[in-house]
């Protein structure tokens, strides 16, 4: 009943610690958000914890919310730290930084600490969970507990003495794991990971959990750039591991091997400089016993007297021919040796070979499963794309936006010729000679007033810019009479600044956004063609020799007239004109500049410097 008792209590014990882990770590990705609390799952085992917590940015992030100011600068992690569990040795340095300021504001604030080392493999993770909770409990209190919290108490009294000895201890955790940085420039401990999970990195906990909780917060196009990138990331990363970690096997086999090879041959030079001594020996005494032979019967013939000293001569032969055989038996014994340990390690090598294929070949599947997912949501990504088009057709596949233009000199006394004006339609006076004025009302997709600025009347184009990419034909142009404010509305003032750039600019910075951040996924050819249409003649606006090349707008063959129809498969019209490859939004505006100063300018009587006519088209 005792024992029994005593495991209860254990259990207990161990039932509390982790649920006290999990507290913890729930708490500290509450206060630092699911973006920044990435690292720290939210049932963290006591290596997780260890892990998440070992580069000190969560802990002085939650330190400073709870204390501001606490930690006046927190070193952040580079953004591939994210799957290399223990960091580089300089990061794990930089991040020493940031666990010893928070070790110092906790210690000042009177909570309970920890020792460095508690964040290393080995250390005692239930003290840094008590340091948490007991910050948890400061905060829950107001800031108002007297540090008696927790078991954890006995700190050095000086601060540098304090800082000094974190760092002696950190310095020797850091020294005691040299297999440390290897395992890091491998990646195997995320490919450890992977593993544990047993399906691959798509069915990770933490993984999916990061996402799921982004995924909440999202806007729906936010969420599909941001799943874009981190999965191409992620795929190109896991890649990237991959390719290390098979060319590091591969590296180790071929070190094994070549390693087991020297081995050999020195045994074997060993064994054959052995026996060549062997032979050599064997050689000078079989001379002696030749000469001992000679002598002995030279010496019978001299008589029997020499009976004695032949006796002697025999024992002495006897034991050399002993001492012969214990050392031949020497060597057959060290053969044999040689020859098993040949075997042992033949096989070692085989049980090695067979253990890297296997990991290879999980490996492999971990990367199909992956693709596999990739591959499906590159289908989601296509839906949502035609889902987003069938949203823009349903607005209206043609839309007219109606803008008025503000008086250009207030005090010119001019008459406003608009009645009323609202989101959708506009009611202009129409004035009569008998004096009773009429008035009309015109409706339109959206009436922008007066006070419109760029940025509105951009705002209901923006989405066909998106739709471009998508590979549908969008045309944006400018109608009405001279000086009404055309070029002002689609490129904007002389003198231009990021709030009047007019839609030319804009939808070309979104074109070049948009086609940056699908880059992993499309390539996109961009190029410029820029012509004027004046006086029923088409001009090309992108020379540069100066001349002044003039394409007929209507052409005319055995006395029928022809138009110019779109009738091209890929949409050009007028083949002859420059195409002008960009690839940035400053390309672009040199073009357009160039084209500017090659167009048609003259003055009307209501505007003094009107543009003739202009059309860009963005192939
Ligand atoms: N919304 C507006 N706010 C302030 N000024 C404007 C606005 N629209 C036009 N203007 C000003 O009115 C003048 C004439 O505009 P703009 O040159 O754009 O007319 P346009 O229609 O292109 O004329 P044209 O057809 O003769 O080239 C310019 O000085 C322009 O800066």
């Amino acid at each position: 009943m005792a024992l029994e008792r005593i495991v209860e209590d254990d259990l207990q014990l161990q039932r509390e610690t982790v649920l006290r882990r999990y507290e913890a770590g729930a708490w500290l990705r509450k206060m630092v958000g699911v973006v920044v609390g990435k690292d720290l799952p939210a049932q963290p085992s006591e290596d997780d914890f260890r892990l998440g917590l070992r580069s000190g940015i969560i802990l002085c992030k939650v330190l400073n919310k709870v204390k501001p100011q606490s930690v006046a600068k927190v070193v952040e992690a580079p953004a591939d730290s994210i799957l290399i569990p223990d960091g580089e040795a300089l990061s794990a340095y930089k991040y020493f930084e940031n666990v010893r300021n928070f070790l110092v504001s906790v210690k000042e604030m009177g909570l309970p600490t920890f020792e460095t080392s508690d964040l290393e493999k080995g250390g005692k993770s239930c003290r840094i969970v008590n340091c948490v909770l007991a910050l948890k409990s400061y905060k829950e209190a107001g800031g108002s507990l007297s540090g008696k919290v927790g078991e954890n108490q006995k700190v050095t009294s000086s601060s540098k003495q304090f800082a000094r000895k974190i760092t002696d201890l950190f310095s020797s955790s850091l020294s005691r794991s040299p297999s440390l940085s290897r395992e890091m420039s491998t990646g195997s401990l995320a490919s450890e990971d992977f593993s544990s999970g047993g399906a691959g990195l798509v069915r990770s906990p933490s993984l999916s959990a990061i996402v799921h909780e982004l995924l909440v917060d999202m806007e729906q196009e936010d969420m599909r750039d941001i799943l874009e990138n981190s999965l191409s990331k992620v795929m190109e990363e896991f890649e990237h591991r991959l390719a290390l970690q098979k060319e590091q096997v591969e590296q180790e086999h071929r070190l094994a091997i070549q390693k087991e090879h020297v081995e050999q041959e020195h045994r074997l030079a060993l064994l054959k400089e052995q026996m060549e001594q062997a032979i050599t020996q064997q050689k000078e005494r079989q001379m002696v016993n030749e000469s001992t032979s000679r002598n002995e019967e030279a010496t019978s013939r001299e008589g029997e007297s020499c009976n004695s000293k032949e006796d002697i001569q025999k024992t002495q032969l006897k034991c050399q021919s002993v001492k012969q055989q214990m050392l031949a038996d020497r060597h057959k014994k060290d053969i044999q040796e040689l020859k098993s340990v040949l075997n042992a390690t033949k096989t070692d090598m085989h049980l090695l070979k067979t253990t890297y294929e296997e990991e290879v070949s999980n490996l492999g599947k971990h990367l199909n499963g992956l693709t596999d997912a990739a591959s499906g949501y590159k289908k989601v990504i296509e839906e949502n794309r035609k889902l987003y088009n069938l949203v823009q057709d349903l607005k209206g596949s043609i839309r007219v936006y109606c803008r008025v233009r503000p008086f250009l000199h207030v005090d010119a006394g001019g008459v406003n010729s608009v009645d009323r004006l609202d989101d959708e339609s506009i009611t202009v006076i129409e004035p009569s000679k008998n004096g009773k004025d009429k008035s009309k009302s015109f409706t339109f997709n959206k009436v922008f007033g007066p006070s419109a600025t760029q940025e509105e009347v951009f705002a209901d184009t923006q989405p066909l810019v998106r739709s471009v990419l998508d590979g549908y034909n969008v045309c944006i142009f400018a109608y009405g009479q001279t000086g009404s404010g055309k070029t002002h509305t689609m490129s904007g003032p002389n003198d231009l600044t990021k709030e009047t750039m007019g839609v030319n600019y804009r939808a070309l910075n979104d074109l070049f956004h948009i086609s940056e951040q699908r880059k992993h996924l499309s390539a996109y050819d961009i190029s410029v063609q820029m012509i004027e249409i004046y006086n029923e003649q088409v001009r090309d606006l992108l020379v540069t020799d100066g001349t002044n090349k003039r394409y007929p707008f209507q052409c005319s063959i055995l006395g029928v007239t022809l138009e110019i129809h779109n009738n091209s498969p890929n949409g050009i019209n007028v083949p002859d004109a420059n195409i002008v490859s960009v690839s940035s939004p400053s390309d672009v505006i040199n073009l357009m500049s160039l084209g500017h100063n090659n167009r048609a300018v003259g003055s009307t009587a209501m505007n003094d410097r009107s543009s003739r006519s202009h059309r860009y088209r963005f192939a």
